[in-house]
């Protein structure tokens, strides 16, 4: 599907979908408890395939209204009748590969073209530290994985700035081992609060880890050495359900969106405080001079149109906001220079090098390096953009199309179902003038 976005002004009220970070984590854990039903999970293409990996493991979910039912494995996950599909999504693989590594026989898990071609190697090699048969079938650090024989849980060493993923795959897994993991970090770690997210799905599931190290933050993990979870530890969340938040990566695109084109004030409804790094797009915005205000206890946000200016900002935490950042830098006056993003070429696709080459068919001027992009703001033309088969993208080139001069064309739409499904539904209720073909 193609979308052509005209240029538009906006305005009203959205519902920001919900978190696909927790979602994965809550529907995960739910398999590892005896089940729960997970209360307003995000229901894409990613998320569905973490729920059919908890199925492939011995669990059963089901849509019950907004609402996922899920029947769990037990802390003890059989060995899948067949190969596991995570399609497009990084989480559901890493997560559950760490979950193969508990299997008697040997799980296999593979993806889309994109999937197989990101990087899972220091994932396996952690997981063969701690007595685990873990191999790329290609022997190239990427899957098709083949991963099984089961472990007791132990001390294994991982470096953190290819994927917290891995990380929050270790823990979740290792609560059900018999004798829990210890994980030593043998560098930094990058998106560092999306393991604060696992530690918070645990607790709220009865499971306790810990940091190891740190800086003693808001941000529990920056800045760790490592991190531990004893073994023997049984998932059971309060009432047997769990309630999964608002999306602050999602959210950022309608609060850009209302930043560079709101005629009346735009609200972003459900946007309740969280372990999410990336409710950082409020500061952010705030920082180059959006009219923005952020009502906590409503959960509301509200967003006005105002003249922004470019910024000095690092995503080391924030990854998913690179291509939203690299847009508002684009229609800001000056120079954004976004910092610390190798990480963000590791996604779905190489974010750092699809944004400069698509904004620079929209006429903007981007300087690329491999661990920063600058953005030197000015006037946006249309054109026809690639999507890049990633949802984040296309999300962020169809904000950037709001102020292009003419029309813009986003090949490859459809893949916003992988985070956002309801995402042109909801931008054309705001007033966003678009045609899909
Ligand atoms: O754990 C998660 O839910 C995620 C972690 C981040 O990935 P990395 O840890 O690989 O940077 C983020 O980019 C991804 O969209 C979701
Ligand atoms: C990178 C992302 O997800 P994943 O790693 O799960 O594919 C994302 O949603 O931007």
């Amino acid at each position: 599907m193609d979308v052509r976005i005209s240029p538009s002004r906006v305005g009203g009220t959205a519902r920001a979908p919900p978190s696909k970070s927790y979602t994965h984590r809550a529907i995960l854990a739910a398999g590892y408890a005896d089940g729960a039903t997970v209360r307003n999970p995000l229901f894409s293409a990613d998320t569905a395939a973490t729920a059919r990996a908890v199925e492939s493991y011995g669990g059963r979910t089901e849509r019950v209204g907004d609402d996922l039912e899920v029947t769990g494995f037990d802390g003890d996950p059989g060995t899948p009748a067949d190969v596991i599909d995570c399609a497009n999504s990084g989480t559901t693989m890493r997560l559950t590969t760490a979950t193969a590594g508990l299997v008697e026989g040997l799980a296999v898990l593979t993806g889309d073209s994109s999937l197989r071609s990101r990087p899972q190697g220091p994932l396996l090699d952690a997981l063969e530290g701690l007595g685990v048969r873990a191999e790329s079938t290609r022997g190239n650090g990427q899957a098709p994985l083949v991963v099984g024989g089961g472990t007791e849980g132990g001390t294994t060493a991982i470096r953190g700035d290819v994927s917290s993923q891995y990380i929050t795959g270790l823990l979740m897994a290792g609560a059900v081992t018999d004798r829990g993991i210890e994980i030593e970090l043998t560098t930094e770690l990058k998106s560092a609060p999306y393991v604060d997210i696992t530690l918070e799905v645990l607790e709220a599931f009865g499971v306790e880890a810990s940091v190891v190290g740190g800086d003693d933050t808001a941000v529990r993990s920056a800045g760790a050495e490592g991190f531990a979870v004893d073994g023997a530890q049984q998932y059971d969340p309060a009432d047997e359900e769990y309630r999964v938040p608002g999306d602050f990566s999602s959210m950022s695109y309608l609060l850009a969106a209302g930043a560079l084109a709101a005629d009346r004030e735009l609200v972003v409804a459900g946007a309740r405080p969280s372990a999410q790094g990336d409710a950082a797009i409020v500061s952010i915005l705030e920082s180059m001079g959006a009219n923005i205000e952020w009502d906590r206890e409503a959960g509301r946000i509200a967003v006005g149109r105002a003249p922004l200016s470019g910024i000095e900002v690092g995503v080391a935490d924030t990854p998913d906001l690179l291509p939203t950042i690299a847009v508002l830098g684009a229609a800001a006056e000056g120079r954004t220079r976004i910092t610390d993003c190798a990480h963000v070429r590791l996604k779905e696709t190489d974010r750092v090098a699809a944004m400069a080459s698509e904004l620079r068919k929209m006429g903007v001027d981007i300087e690329e390096q491999e661990d920063e992009l600058r953005v030197h703001g000015g006037d946006l033309e249309g054109a026809t953009v690639a999507g890049h088969d990633d949802h984040r993208i296309i999300m962020a080139l169809s904000v950037a199309a709001l102020l292009a001069e003419g029309e813009t064309t986003i090949e490859g739409a459809e893949d916003v179902d992988v985070s956002f499904p309801s995402f042109f539904e909801v931008f054309s209720d705001l007033g966003v003038e678009l045609e899909r073909r």
